[in-house]
């Protein structure tokens, strides 16, 4: 026969103690804010009972030299004995949630437990508690998970004000946690913007609340003034963020941000602070604001140090970002210096919305600046060209590509670089605003086949110089191209594709390392010159094209010396690299000098 019972699990209280008083929160100085809490739901249960002139209060007594006991008094509802036993006693077990298991409104604990934080300071805890009608109770808990209670006569009764006092007799090593400086910096750290007013009562009386820089009616010059204390410099603006459940404000930063570097955001709820650092309820972009809120809906975890990331968290990170977002459209529509301000230090930030957001480009796109043949100009210029001279806009996807294009751009066609980051995802959002421009990827084959052939009867002439050029710059791999381009006294410009640009890269380190990385760097060029041996030679993009306007490109067609033009055209190509901002290999270096040393001794035997 099988035989089976039903058992309770065996609890440590001891063990229990020390896990949830030692091991859920952060550290020991968070005794004050547990106290706190506890507190103010005291007051607020003893407010909606609508007792008349009823005027919350808490007060702190720290430790001092003649005082070894610190003490929070508060005048809320107190505990009856009853509850005592029920409530202080009993792990997990709180008057804070309702019939239904959920949180009751208003109240700034529920999960029963944050009175054990006070084990991490004290061996002891003592509560002396007055409830109106019953009779006042002394209630100790200790450390090893037992207590006394003790009901108090009618005497003792009777000089108690309603309310709680906590008593802790700090451990040694804790007690500098419980004397005067350290409760004020941890009371106001978590408890300034609580809505009961707290004094910390020592040599000096110190107010720890405040009215929140956020309150409703705190006007702009005092968020400014409160923004310039937080930053240390007056903030850019400060934006409201109230709206249902929440209320806060958003200091913009007056000074460019780097976007990986994470700001300090106040998180409160109820107005107690629960995170006070990065956070993700912010939209990663928005990382040009520090934001300072109070939420009613968004839910502490249980060590009152995170916040669960449920859906009240995806809505109140929602409602910052509308909240930014709507105060950027706004200062574009009724600002527009201010919005260039801002752009000015705040670039990256507005390129990275202006991708995310498509209500925030229609309106910002056009204030963002790229760079294109014409110079660095804004979005809204260049598509004011595009419609007024009929330009059409063509996008170099890199920078090696728009600095080649650049050089032999025609006057109809404005390049725009692409190379920076965003700057290609920004110029293909132009068609998307402004319809019907158009944005093409320039190609520079296509270019290179757009640019003005010589005249018919030079075309021969031409022909020759480019086989001149193609030999004399076999070993760079480059071949002659002659056309008519602007300005004329440009006399070359280099083309050069992505495939002839890493391979001029692996030579160069070749030439410039160790042998067993040479040999790889070989091994790997040889492969792919392999790879690459069965495309026609002329469809190889790297060249050089001799500008024929060029009264100097005209004179070297024309001349039979075949010496003279070899070091021209090389010098021309070195000269092309330079200028295009390429920095010149070993071999092109070699070359220039080689061809420098050539003409001083040319002139030379000439003067002779
Ligand atoms: N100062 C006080 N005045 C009146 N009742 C109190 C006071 N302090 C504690 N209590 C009672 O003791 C209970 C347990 O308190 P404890 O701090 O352990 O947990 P909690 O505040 O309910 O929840 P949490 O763990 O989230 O802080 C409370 O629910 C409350 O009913």
């Amino acid at each position: 026969m099988q035989e089976s019972s039903r058992d309770n699990f065996q609890v440590d209280l001891g063990g229990v103690v020390d896990l949830l008083s030692r091991h859920i929160y952060s550290g020991p100085r968070v005794y004050v804010r547990e106290l706190l809490q506890n507190a103010v739901d005291a007051c607020t249960a003893r407010s909606e009972q609508g007792e008349e002139g009823y005027e919350p209060s808490i007060r702190i007594r720290p430790v001092t030299k003649d005082r070894a006991t610190f003490s929070l008094v508060d005048n809320g509802t107190g505990l009856t004995a009853q509850e005592a036993r029920e409530l202080l006693a009993t792990v997990g077990r709180t008057s804070k949630r309702d019939e239904f298991g959920l949180q009751r409104e208003g109240r700034l604990g529920q999960f029963g437990i944050g009175l054990l934080s006070c084990f991490m300071v004290a061996d002891e805890i003592t509560m002396v508690s007055h409830a109106e009608g019953a009779s006042a109770i002394r209630w100790t808990g200790h450390a090893d998970g037992t207590f006394n209670l003790e009901i108090l006569g009618d005497d003792a009764t009777d000089v108690i004000p309603v309310g709680t006092t906590v008593h802790l007799t700090p451990r040694p090593d804790e007690r500098t946690l419980l004397t005067e400086n350290s409760v004020v910096t941890i009371a106001s750290n978590y408890g300034r913007y609580l809505p009961v007013s707290i004094v910390v009562q020592s040599e000096k009386n110190t107010t720890i609340t405040t009215s929140p820089v956020f309150a409703k009616d705190t006007d702009q010059q005092h968020r400014l003034y409160a923004g310039r204390e937080r930053l240390g410099k007056t903030p850019f603006d400060v934006i409201d963020l109230t709206g249902p459940g929440i209320e806060g404000v958003a200091y913009v930063l007056p000074e460019a941000q780097a976007p990986h570097m994470s700001r300090r955001h106040s998180i409160y709820v109820n107005r107690m602070l629960v995170s006070d650092g990065p956070s993700t309820v912010l939209p990663n972009w928005a990382f040009f604001v520090e934001c300072e809120i109070n939420s009613t809906d968004l839910e502490p975890t249980a060590s009152r140090e995170a916040l669960m990331d449920d859906t009240a968290f995806a809505a109140t990170r929602e409602h910052i970002g509308e909240c930014i977002k709507s105060w950027l459209i706004n200062l574009a529509m009724t600002k527009p210096h201010r919005v260039r301000e801002f752009t000015a230090i705040h670039d990256l930030a507005l390129r990275e919305l202006c991708l995310s957001d498509a209500d925030l480009a229609e309106t910002m796109l056009g204030l963002l600046t790229l760079e294109t043949s014409r110079g660095r100009i804004s979005i809204g210029e260049i598509t004011t060209l595009s419609i007024t001279e009929d330009v059409s806009l063509q996008l170099a996807t890199t920078l090696d590509d728009f600095r080649q294009l650049n050089t032999i751009a025609r006057p109809d066609t404005l390049i725009i670089n692409g190379g920076y980051i965003h700057d290609s995802d920004l110029a293909r959002l132009i068609p998307v605003h402004y319809p019907p421009l158009t944005v093409s990827t320039a190609d520079l084959r296509e270019s290179m086949d757009l640019m003005e052939l010589p005249p018919l009867q030079d075309v021969e002439k031409a022909k020759a110089l480019d086989a001149q050029v193609t030999d004399s710059l076999k070993d760079f791999q480059i071949k002659g191209a002659t056309r008519v381009f602007e300005p004329a006294d440009v006399p070359a410009v280099v083309i050069i594709d992505s495939k002839a640009q890493a391979s001029r890269d692996r030579n160069e380190t070749q030439s410039a390392t160790t042998d067993r990385w040479a040999d790889i760097l070989a091994t790997v060029d040889n492969t792919l010159s392999r790879q690459t041996a069965n495309i026609p030679q002329d469809q190889g993009l790297s060249a050089l094209c001799l500008n024929w306007n060029n009264s100097l490109v005209r004179k070297l067609a024309s001349t039979d010396d075949t010496a003279v033009v070899s070091r021209t055209v090389r010098l021309l190509y070195v000269q092309a690299l330079l200028s295009s901002k390429r920095p010149l290999r070993v071999k092109e270096r070699a070359l220039l000098n080689d061809s420098l040393a050539d003409l001083v001794s040319l002139s030379l035997s000439s003067d002779i």
